[in-house]
């Protein structure tokens, strides 16, 4: 059996992978005796503790089985069977973020100019400028700034809004899932903060999403500006992985996110009678 940090080797996101990290197939086959079940399947699951276990001198693992029964022959205590059980949403999460790898990989094709589509990288980057939150930031600041109606600057305020809420929701879930992105990824995006170098979740795919549907519901726009719309949100989406910079659940994950973002910028929509009452508030 290979040792499990070979195993891992080269997988930077530590991911589980199909093939590699299925010891409870061991439930089908008789165990190996020689060696108490609990630990077949405390080194496939967990390399750390695997690698303790093995530095153990093997007179103190045998004490250890004796102490729970199972070097004795009579079969794993109960509550080594219960450990060894794999849960269906363990494997469940397991193959999907194994089949997540796989795709993320397959599709990055212009994740480098000598990929198999690496001349549409241009492109690509073009289309992740537009997703960019600068050219956002800048543009929603200068509509509102621009605007002779007090509806517009109402709306680009609250646009203004969104998409600062987005950096810091995006930032925060960064800084906690702490995803790497992949392997294959080129870090040459401009004017990135230092979550970014996380990857979980997309945040041009929250951007786009959000903004999608925060101009669908507030620009009156015609049926072919509409789809527009929506194409361009796809194709930021779809930029991402075909880039090598996210894996496909990090741009669903943001496509969700921004989706419910949008919700939460309507729940908290600034309007003038807000601002005018925030405005007395901070004269106080
Ligand atoms: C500097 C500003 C205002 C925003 C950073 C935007 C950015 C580079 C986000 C990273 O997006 P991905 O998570 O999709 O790579």
């Amino acid at each position: 059996m290979p040792s499990p940090k070979a195993k891992n080797a080269g997988r930077r996101d530590g991911s589980p992978v199909l093939g590699s990290n299925f010891d409870f197939v061991s439930l089908t086959k008789p165990l190996n005796r020689s060696s108490p079940p609990h630990l077949l399947q405390r080194q496939g699951s967990d390399p750390t503790t695997a690698r303790l276990r093995a530095s153990e001198s093997p007179s103190r693992r045998r004490g250890s089985g004796s102490s729970t029964g199972s070097a004795s022959g009579q079969g794993p205590p109960e509550e080594d069977g219960i450990r060894l059980n794999p849960s269906l949403i363990g494997i469940s999460l397991s193959s999907l973020l194994a089949i997540d790898l796989w795709l993320s990989k397959r599709l990055s094709v212009c994740a480098c100019e000598d990929s198999s589509w690496g001349s549409a990288r241009p492109l690509m980057k073009l289309i992740e400028v537009t997703g960019h939150g600068i050219p956002w930031l800048a543009g929603a600041a200068y509509s509102m700034y621009k605007s002779d109606s007090a509806a517009g600057q109402e709306v680009m305020l609250n646009l203004l809004m969104g998409l600062l809420l987005d950096l810091i929701l995006v930032g925060a879930v960064k800084a906690v899932v702490r995803r790497r992105r992949p392997a294959h990824n080129q870090m040459d995006m401009f004017a990135t903060f230092s979550v970014d170098r996380y990857s979980f979740p997309s945040g041009h795919a929250t951007r786009a999403a959000m903004c999608g549907r925060f101009l669908l519901a507030h620009l009156v726009l015609a049926a072919p500006l509409r789809v527009l719309v929506l194409l361009w949100v796809g194709l930021v989406g779809l930029s991402r992985v075909l880039l090598g910079r996210h894996h496909v659940t990090d741009v669903l994950f943001g496509f969700w996110m921004g989706y419910c973002q949008y919700k939460l910028v309507e729940i908290l929509w600034l309007s003038p009678e807000t601002l005018q009452g925030l405005f007395r508030l901070s004269t106080l």
